[in-house]
């Protein structure tokens, strides 16, 4: 249903998904692909939100609040396009990104995988302030993005290079022999 039509003009795209499904891995990734740049939302928090989370305390809705307008302003801040990482759980999370960020709207990209690849990659992370206990109540918060939204979902069950080029042959971000790489679509979930 039209995904790369009404998303092909897109230039600014959220990475989107449960801690450690793969943002700023994908996110560089892509930036690489694209050659737009990637910015993590994790380097956007205020301090009290890290150390909330580094303490196992879920944020809740006014701790993400300043946090994820600060995510669109940057976004409006690059005319050009810009990869973002963002967790932009909720619905109204995205709402308020929006409201921050440009015109057309941005693309979220959702990045699915299973709870139990999700654990396996936090287990096999190190050096990260996101305590892997926090997977929980992540996937507790979680609302996948709707197709009027301008959402697409893609899996993370692969190397992190074959995401980067499906998302980008999806949004028609680059040249003609990135659009023949694009994987199956399970996605009737773009607009
Ligand atoms: N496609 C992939 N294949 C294999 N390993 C991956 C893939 N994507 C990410 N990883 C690994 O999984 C772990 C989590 O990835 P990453 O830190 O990018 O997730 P994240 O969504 O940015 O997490 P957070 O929201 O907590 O910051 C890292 O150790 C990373 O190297
Ligand atoms: O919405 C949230 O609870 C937070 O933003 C987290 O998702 C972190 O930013 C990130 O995922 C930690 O690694």
């Amino acid at each position: 249903m039209g995904a790369s039509v009404s998303l092909s003009e897109t230039r600014h795209i959220v990475l989107m998904g449960v801690c450690g499904c793969g943002k700023s891995t994908v996110g560089d990734a892509l930036a690489r692909v694209t050659g737009l740049a990637y910015v993590d939302g994790d380097d956007l928090h205020p301090p009290a939100n890290i150390s909330k989370m580094r303490n196992s305390v879920p944020l809740d809705d006014a701790d993400r609040e300043p946090w994820l307008l600060e995510c669109g302003r940057r976004l409006r801040a690059a005319p050009e396009g810009l990869i973002l990482g963002c967790s932009a759980l909720k619905r109204r999370y995205r709402d308020l990104i929006r409201s921050a960020a440009v015109q057309p709207a941005p693309a979220f990209v959702y990045l699915h995988g299973s709870k139990s690849l999700l654990q396996a990659r936090l287990d096999g992370r190190a050096n990260h302030f996101m305590p892997n206990a926090l997977l929980e109540s992540q996937l507790a918060t979680l609302e996948i993005p709707s197709p009027v939204e301008r959402g697409i979902t893609v899996s993370i069950d692969q190397p992190a290079e074959a995401i980067a080029l499906q998302i980008a042959a999806r949004l028609a971000l680059g040249g003609p022999s990135i659009a023949n790489v694009a994987g199956p679509d399970p996605a009737s979930q773009c607009t």
